[in-house]
């Protein structure tokens, strides 16, 4: 079946330089998301799409599976503030999950924030929340339609009555609490020209932090720390587990590194009233430092300063300098030092990553001395819930296969929540890490238990690869239904540019080193040809955001490889990324075009520049299906807009592409944070869908 693509204007007088490389930039006008000529397009897309996906074979018998499967109770770990417990719970096919207080663990909870009542299609989402120290406020943050922008508004937490205090503009924001309740930090972006509602591109610099006194409105905020000479500079505060010291860590981009500045709240002599008096204990770029706690003046950090693998220091305030910097935790030889957790006044919670796994133990503070393993099976810790001041902790981790485990480990971990989910047995299917000969690139494979290796098998091929972002086993329910009823294989690839080795494996992976990514995502689906697991026909790739820029890569780069192609909300245009909302963040891995060196880079494989720009015979392009949503302000959908439209120009019409090359611009829907149950139940069953569609997958009961 071949397709005709709705026509989109080709403006050709629209020719970009770059350091005397002259670059075609037709279809820009695409970047106007507002333009009527922009909708009509999105709408023609749309009209096509829609239609392919619904009359897709397995469609409604996904969606109904899905659903079902869909529909178990979720929890996160409970956490205790002053006297009571809280948690977030989703019934099952809830849009957004639902916050619950009880007074102790097993008595009866009751609502305590119910997002669901903020919206008839389950858009507003709670983007963060926090209590104040002693329980007496609940800050939350909600979040629109996907959007990164964010509003606050407050609760007293005893009666739940609502507070007047608004604040707005907040985005990318830390909320912190003063001890004494009297007020939070937080951060905003100035007043910008237009609309701020996520359907914007403007970029967004010059965030600032402020210090909100509760009762008061926020045109009255105290402004406690800025950058003027330093636009992108963005910072984030913690309050001491004293209650002493603001603690602020200042970032330029997503590269892990930052200054560390802060401040004696108890040396004020007025309390907050302007610009706070920062010392800059750490004040280069150079390495990454994150507060884990402090004995008095002296702090415990978690810092790959020398350490790629990352360990723990400790820095005395009384003796800043280096040469007085101690070592509390030596790197790990191989693991990666995860995420690092005060408990019970003197132990530490320590993460780490082995092979892509987690393993949990319990350290002595003062001296650094391991005390004990918390065993866990295979799998991730997906939540934590501790305080230096209590002497009991949780954690939930998940796998592949089992949805999720609350622990409560006192003395002896015990399982203080189990979650079975009906129909999939955990046992019925295995999950193996296999590497890869010459760059060892671990992978997960999840399948049926026993399958031959006949080359018969689809395969449901996943990747990341940048910003340290490690991908560990987690449950997916579509995954399972993959495997359970498309007798598909589930691969996860730990391709370069993630953190699961630390430093040197997320460095590998980007900037001049970028195509290493690629290679490697190519290396895992040749590995699972030749391994017989399946063929190039039968390998579906996928990737999210990063991860969707990899598989618009990789199809550039062999086409014949794959048989379908999902990339959703991908970053497409590598020339024009950092012009974008929060895009120049992106640089630390990517680099920038405005640089002749770094412009070489990224023209070699941004994915709109190297589609043919005209038909051609020779090889087809995998089937390919786009995602992207009209309120997304991470990846704004002009790269994936203009992606497509250059890929029905050139490929949808060359006389050997059969398969189709569709788009999918979802509405009232962003990147992916806080999207409600019914809109992700959706999008997966037209996801997976269009891969048997165009597999040619049969459902199998
Ligand atoms: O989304 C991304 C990259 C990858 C990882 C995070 N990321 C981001 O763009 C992260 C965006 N972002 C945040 O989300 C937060 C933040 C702060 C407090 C609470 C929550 C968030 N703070 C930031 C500070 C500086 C720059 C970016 C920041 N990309 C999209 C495609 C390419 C990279």
């Amino acid at each position: 079946m071949s397709f005709k693509y709705p026509e989109a204007r080709r403006d050709d007088s629209k020719v970009d330089d770059y350091h005397g490389v002259k670059v075609p930039d037709p279809y820009h006008w695409l970047e106007d998301p507002d333009s009527d000529e922009t909708k009509m397009f999105v709408e023609e897309q749309n009209k096509l799409t829609m239609p392919f996906l619904e009359q897709c074979t397995v469609k409604e018998r996904f969606h109904q599976r899905l659903t079902e499967l869909y529909n178990y109770p979720k929890y996160s770990c409970p956490y205790k503030r002053g006297k009571r417990y809280f948690y977030s719970h989703n019934k099952g096919l809830q849009n957004q999950d639902v916050l619950y207080v009880q007074d102790s663990l097993n008595s009866p909870a009751s609502v305590f924030f119910d997002p669901n009542t903020l919206s008839e299609d389950g858009t507003v989402a709670l983007k963060m929340g926090r209590l104040s120290e002693e329980c007496e406020y609940f800050a939350y943050g909600l979040s629109s339609a996907g959007s990164d922008w964010v509003t606050v508004h407050f609760l007293k937490a005893d009666d739940l009555t609502k507070l007047q205090d608004v604040l707005e503009r907040v985005k990318f924001s830390c909320l912190a609490w003063t001890y004494d309740a009297k007020g939070i930090f937080y951060n905003c972006y100035p007043r910008q020209h237009g609309k701020a509602d996520g359907t914007e591109t403007t970029t967004n610099l010059n965030q600032k932090l402020y210090y909100h006194v509760i009762g008061t409105s926020q045109s009255e905020d105290i402004l406690v720390a800025e950058f003027p000479d330093n636009p992108k500079w963005h910072s984030s505060l913690t309050v001491s587990d004293d209650g002493r010291y603001a603690v602020l860590s200042i970032t330029e981009g997503c590269e892990p590194v930052n200054r560390l500045w802060y401040c004696d709240l108890q040396q004020l002599p007025n309390g907050i009233t302007g610009l706070l008096p920062w010392v800059k204990l750490v004040d280069t770029f150079e390495a990454q430092y994150t507060y884990i706690t402090n004995e008095g003046t002296v702090f415990t950090l978690r810092t790959n300063l020398d350490a790629p693998r990352y360990r723990l220091i400790t820095i005395d305030l009384q003796k800043p300098e280096q040469t007085h910097w101690k070592t509390l935790i030596h790197q790990h030889e191989k693991d990666v030092l995860g995420f690092v957790a005060c408990v019970n006044q003197c132990y530490l919670l320590v993460n780490y990553v082995h092979d892509v796994k987690d393993i949990l133990q319990l350290y002595e503070l003062q001296s650094g001395k391991l005390i004990r393993d918390l065993l866990l099976d295979v799998g991730t810790v997906v939540g934590l819930s501790c305080k230096k001041k209590h002497p009991d902790f949780f954690y939930k981790f998940t796998s592949f296969t089992t949805p999720a485990r609350k622990v409560q480990p006192n003395p002896e971990p015990t399982i203080f929540r189990q979650v079975e989910v009906k129909g999939i047995n955990p046992s019925d299917y295995q999950t193996t890490q296999v590497s890869k000969d010459g760059t060892k690139i671990p992978m997960f494979l999840v399948h049926a238990r026993g399958i031959e290796r006949d080359s018969t098998h689809p395969v449901f091929l996943h990747g990341y690869g940048g910003f340290e972002n490690s991908i560990q086993p987690y449950y997916n329910t579509a995954y399972l239904l993959f495997i359970r009823h498309l007798g598909g294989i589930l691969a996860v690839a730990n391709i370069r540019g993630g953190g699961e080795y630390g430093q040197t494996w997320h460095k590998a992976g980007t900037l001049g080193s970028k195509q290493n990514c690629f290679d490697d995502f190519q290396c895992a689906a040749e590995y699972l040809i030749q391994e017989g697991y399946t063929t190039a026909s039968r390998i579906a790739i996928n990737g999210a955001s990063n991860g969707g820029l990899l598989v618009a890569a990789c199809v550039n780069q062999q086409p014949e490889l794959f048989g379908c192609a999902v990339a959703k909300v991908g970053v497409m245009d590598m020339l024009k990324f950092h012009k974008f909302t929060i895009g120049h963040a992106w640089t630390t891995d990517y680099g920038c075009a405005d640089d002749p060196e770094q412009f070489k880079w990224l023209i070699k494989y941004s994915p709109l520049h190297n589609l043919p720009q005209t038909p051609r015979d020779g090889t087809p392009y995998p089937a390919m299906l786009l995602l992207t949503a009209d309120h997304d302000d991470r990846v704004v959908p002009l790269h994936t807009l203009k992606y497509v439209a250059t890929l029905q120009h050139g490929m949808g019409r060359s006389p050997g592409q059969t398969q189709p090359l569709l788009v999918r611009v979802d509405t009232r829907s962003g990147h992916g944070a806080g999207k409600p149950t019914a809109k992700a139940i959706l999008e997966n069953t037209h996801i997976y869908s269009f891969i048997a569609e165009t597999l040619n997958l049969s459902w199998r009961e």
